[in-house]
C-alpha cells in the first residue's frame, strides 16, 4: 500500500564521475546471475553495473520478477554471482572465503526485511544490541543513544516486540541494523507490512540515518512514495538496468513505472 507522507527535501548524493573508488559503499560491475542450467536456466540479472556512493540512499524498483531481490542479495553477499564483481567498501566479495564473507556480512552490512525478524523474548534495546553482542563487540553508548534518539523509541526500549506496533517494530529493526555502523544497510520492502503512516515513519528514519548519520541505504520497493525518499532510483526490467532517476518524486516514479505496462 503506498505511503502518504511527502518525502523530505534532501541533498543530492555526491557526483559519481570524478569520485575515487572508495567513495562507493557498494559497487557491482557486469553482474550476471543465472539460476539453474540448461533449458530451465533463468537469467535473473543480466550485465548490471551500479555504484552506491557512501552517504546516499538508492531505491531499486521494477516489475515483479525483474531481479530486485536477486540484486539486493548479490550486493549484500547473501547470494553468489554467476559472473561479474561486487565490492562492499572496496572489498571484492569473490575473493573472500566463506568465513570472511560471513564476517563481512556480520560486521559491515545491515539488513532490514519486510517481516521485522525481532527476537520476541528480548526487549527493544536488547534486540538492537544483540548482533553486536553476538559478534563480541561492545556497543558504543554515544552511537546507540544517537540511533535511539533518531528512531524516536527512547520510551519503548524496555518493551518486548509484542508490545510494539508494526511501525515501532520495524524502527527497532532499522535501529538494530544501524547500531553496528554498517558500511551499507540493505532493506527489502521495509514498508511492505506497514500502513502508510507507519511506513512514512520508517522511511523518514532511513532518510535521517543517511542525512545526519552518514549511513548508506539500498532499498527494494514497489511503492513510488517510498522510492521518493531516496536520492536515486534504479529501474530494473528482465534483470537489466533500464533507467535511473535522480532526486525522485513519487509522481515521477509512478509515471515511470506506468511505462513498464504491467
Ligand atoms: N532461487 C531461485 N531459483 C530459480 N529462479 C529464481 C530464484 N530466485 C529468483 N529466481 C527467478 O529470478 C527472477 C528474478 O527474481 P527476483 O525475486 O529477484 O525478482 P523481484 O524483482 O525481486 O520480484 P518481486 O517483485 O516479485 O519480489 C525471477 O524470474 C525469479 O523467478
Amino acid at each position: 500500500m503506498p505511503t502518504t507522507a511527502p518525502p523530505q527535501s534532501h541533498p543530492a548524493p555526491a557526483a559519481g564521475g570524478d569520485a575515487p573508488a572508495t567513495a562507493a559503499a557498494v559497487r557491482a560491475f557486469a553482474l550476471r546471475k543465472v539460476y539453474g542450467s540448461g533449458s530451465s536456466a533463468v537469467t535473473a540479472l543480466d550485465d548490471v553495473t551500479v555504484g552506491v556512493p557512501r552517504g546516499s540512499f538508492l531505491a531499486v524498483m521494477g516489475p515483479s520478477g525483474s531481479g530486485k531481490s536477486t540484486l539486493l542479495h548479490c550486493l549484500a553477499g547473501l547470494d553468489t554471482v554467476t559472473s561479474g564483481t561486487v565490492e562492499v567498501a572496496g572489498t571484492d566479495l569473490s575473493r573472500l572465503s566463506d568465513a570472511q564473507l560471513t564476517r563481512l556480512r556480520r560486521d559491515r552490512v545491515g539488513f532490514v526485511f519486510q517481516s521485522f525478524n525481532l527476537v520476541p523474548t528480548l526487549t527493544a534495546e536488547e534486540n538492537m544490541t544483540l548482533p553486536a553482542l553476538l559478534a563480541g563487540r561492545k556497543v558504543d553508548p554515544a552511537w546507540l543513544a544517537e540511533v535511539v534518539a533518531t528512531v524516536g523509541l527512547a520510551d519503548r526500549l524496555s518493551h518486548r516486540p509484542s508490545a510494539l506496533s508494526g511501525g515501532q517494530q520495524q524502527r527497532v529493526a532499522v535501529a538494530r541494523a544501524l547500531v553496528a555502523r554498517p558500511e551499507v544497510t540493505f532493506a527489502d520492502e521495509p514498508t511492505g507490512n506497514l500502513d502508510s503512516r507507519a511506513g512514512a515513519e520508517v522511511l523518514g528514519f532511513l532518510r535521517r540515518a543517511v542525512d545526519t548519520m552518514d549511513q548508506t541505504v539500498v532499498m527494494v520497493t514497489h511503492d513510488p512514495v517510498a522510492a521518493g525518499y531516496a536520492d536515486r532510483v534504479l529501474f530494473l526490467a528482465d534483470g537489466a538496468v533500464v533507467d535511473e532517476m535522480a532526486d525522485p518524486t513519487a509522481a515521477r516514479v509512478l509515471d515511470r513505472m506506468k511505462r513498464f505496462g504491467d
